[in-house]
């Protein structure tokens, strides 16, 4: 059990530093790594995820490598911009929106200066993570979309599923919904309301590849796999989800590794030609020296495992 604490480069949905748990299993690697401020009970599909991957692998995949975009935080054009051009290849971006403390203004710089970075056939998306009510996501998609020159999609503009409807019935641009599915007691809600074109899945929050193979199937709608934002071994578990699907038809955010400083790997997932490989990844000592979270970090890593495994071993098998 190796635990983790590695800075990101830029501040990203308002932490500086990813901590996780790594487990080595008969086969291979897993990553157990919620957000500090998951209860147990939202920790335990993490949980699973990471027992999946070490004890069980993965499905076997039907592509070799899979289409990523880069992720721009809310961060400055000019930043934006360097972002999109050392992606390493990526055609599509998912730029952050609706940050706190940020203006209209930001955002539409952010949009014009990766438009100019990515060229015009290059695909854009936003995520806003339901920061917004639905009057402005109506008002606020409409100049976004000019100032990108056309969104790809908006992942989760609301909250709620019942907004997410509403917008998606007001605005050109199709809607892809993400907490709503990921931290929904129901993701079928999002089904039955019709509110949304684009389902993003996220392995480690969904309990595992095989959960979310599920998922997709029972949902029927195109689905994105993105990163929970995790070190390679997390990210190897979305790649090889993203590579069993039937069916891929958008790029996944999976490139992620970028805002990271460093990894638990000598050979990070990170994209070349807008694609990553899709192979196994192994922890590798060196790197976990390096990346070794401190003896209270790491404790309160392992306690709270501990207290998570009690809770996953009382479900049925
Ligand atoms: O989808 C991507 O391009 C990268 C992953 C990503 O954006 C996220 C990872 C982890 C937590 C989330 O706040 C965020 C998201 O909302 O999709
Ligand atoms: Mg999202």
């Amino acid at each position: 059990m190796h635990v983790y604490s590695i800075p990101l480069r830029t501040r990203f949905r308002g932490i500086d530093v990813r901590e996780g748990l790594l487990v080595q299993g008969t086969a291979g690697w897993g990553e157990f790594s919620p957000f500090r401020e998951y209860d147990d009970a939202e920790a335990a599909a993490w949980w699973r995820a990471a027992r999946e991957a070490a004890e069980e692998g993965f499905p076997a995949p039907v592509r070799d490598a899979i289409p990523v975009n880069v992720t721009v935080p809310a961060v400055d054009a000019e930043r934006a911009h360097a972002i999109v051009r050392a992606s390493g290849g990526c055609t599509t971006a998912k730029v952050k929106v609706a940050e706190p403390g940020q203006s209209e203004a930001d955002e539409i710089a952010r949009l014009e200066a990766v438009r100019d970075a990515l060229g015009p056939s290059g695909r854009i998306r936003v995520d806003a993570n339901g920061a917004w009510d639905v009057e402005t996501a109506v008002a606020r998609l409409a100049v976004l979309d000019r100032a990108a020159g056309g969104l790809e999609y908006a992942e989760q503009p609301c909250a709620s599923v019942a907004d997410l409807a509403a917008v998606r019935r007001r605005v050109a641009v199709p809607v892809a919904a993400d907490e709503s599915i990921r931290r929904a007691s129901d993701p079928y809600a999002v089904v039955r309301a019709e509110a949304a074109d684009v389902i993003v899945l996220k392995v480690q929050p969904l309990g595992g590849v095989r959960a979310c193979l599920r998922l997709a199937d029972e949902l029927g709608l195109p689905v994105v796999v993105s990163s929970a934002l995790e070190s390679s071994v997390g990210l190897a578990a979305g790649i090889a989800l993203a590579a069993a699907l039937p069916e891929l038809p958008y790029a996944c955010g999976l490139a992620t590794a970028h805002l990271f400083t460093d990894d638990v790997t000598a050979e990070p997932l990170l994209p070349r030609d807008g694609m990553i490989a899709v192979r196994p990844v192994a922890a590798d000592a060196a790197a976990l020296v390096r990346t070794a979270a401190s003896p209270e970090q790491a404790g309160w890593w392992r306690d709270r495992l501990a207290r998570v495994r009690v809770l996953t071993e009382q479900e049925p098998a």
